[in-house]
């Protein structure tokens, strides 16, 4: 009997996974951009519901009180890469998912493996929906739990040392030696509960330590036309 969620014109699914500071996020929406693709930061539902943890002054530590906010968290994101917008409820969170103190907590609720199940499967049914040719969705366990299947799976990665430069030269007003030792810290912590920094079987690796953006995105646009001749 034919899948009751298949469609024949299902969009091609580009899957990219890598440590914090990669450039997944810049550069995946880029790539969506440049193929007239819809585009999905995975990452930005986790740190939304850490948002929404820390505005309730829940506790982000008791997997408990996290798992018995999710009914009531009510998330929308779009996927369109010149219109990214992220809204809790009637908040704009756009912005306020990026601070250091949602970024510092954001961890520690990504591990509850109940929070996991509930974020995979809204961002399975947000790909389900997408009425664009293709989507770019990135995070961390994209190629390996979230769209195992994906005709174009990708790990993104750079060495850390490059990844704590680049990530120290978008934050002003903190030093560069604490950014990167959060970034350090928060990686080390989400490893625990998933792999993003070795390629699982089938996945492409592109490093783009020795590349400048626009190179990164073209070699991530390679491998999507190897994969899929678009
Ligand atoms: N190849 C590159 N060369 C130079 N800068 C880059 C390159 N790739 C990404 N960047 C820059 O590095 C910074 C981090 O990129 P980005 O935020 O996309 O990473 P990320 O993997 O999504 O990080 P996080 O997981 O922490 O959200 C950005 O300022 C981005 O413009
Ligand atoms: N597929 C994913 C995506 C993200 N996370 C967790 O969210 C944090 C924020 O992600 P960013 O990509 O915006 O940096 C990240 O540190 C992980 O804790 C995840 O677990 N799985």
């Amino acid at each position: 009997m034919t899948d009751p969620q298949y469609r024949a014109d299902a969009p091609v699914v580009v899957a990219v996974d890598g440590p914090a500071g990669s450039g997944k996020s810049s550069v995946s929406k880029a790539t969506a951009r440049r193929l007239g693709w819809a585009y999905l930061d995975t990452g930005a539902a986790y740190r939304a519901l850490s948002w929404y943890v820390v505005q309730r002054r829940l506790d982000p530590t008791d997997a408990a009180t996290v798992i018995d906010a999710l009914p009531d968290f009510d998330y929308r994101i779009g996927t369109d890469p010149d219109t990214y917008h992220v809204f809790v409820g009637d908040h704009d969170v756009t912005d306020a998912i990026r601070e250091p103190e949602v970024t510092a907590v954001v961890s520690a609720i990504a591990r509850v493996p109940e929070v996991r199940s509930f974020l995979t499967g809204l961002f399975r049914s947000i790909v389900a929906r997408t009425d664009e040719p293709g989507i770019v969705v990135e995070g961390r366990d994209i190629t390996t739990v979230v769209c195992p299947d994906a005709p174009v799976r990708i790990l993104l990665t750079a060495d850390e040392q490059v990844r704590m430069a680049r990530r120290s030269a978008e934050l002003t007003g903190h030093s560069a030696a604490h950014v990167g030792e959060a970034l350090r810290r928060r990686d080390a912590a989400d490893s625990r509960v998933v792999d993003f920094m070795n390629a699982a079987d089938g996945v492409t690796t592109v490093d783009s330590t020795d590349l400048d953006f626009d190179q990164t995105v073209d070699a991530v646009i390679a491998v999507v036309q190897k994969e899929t001749h678009v």
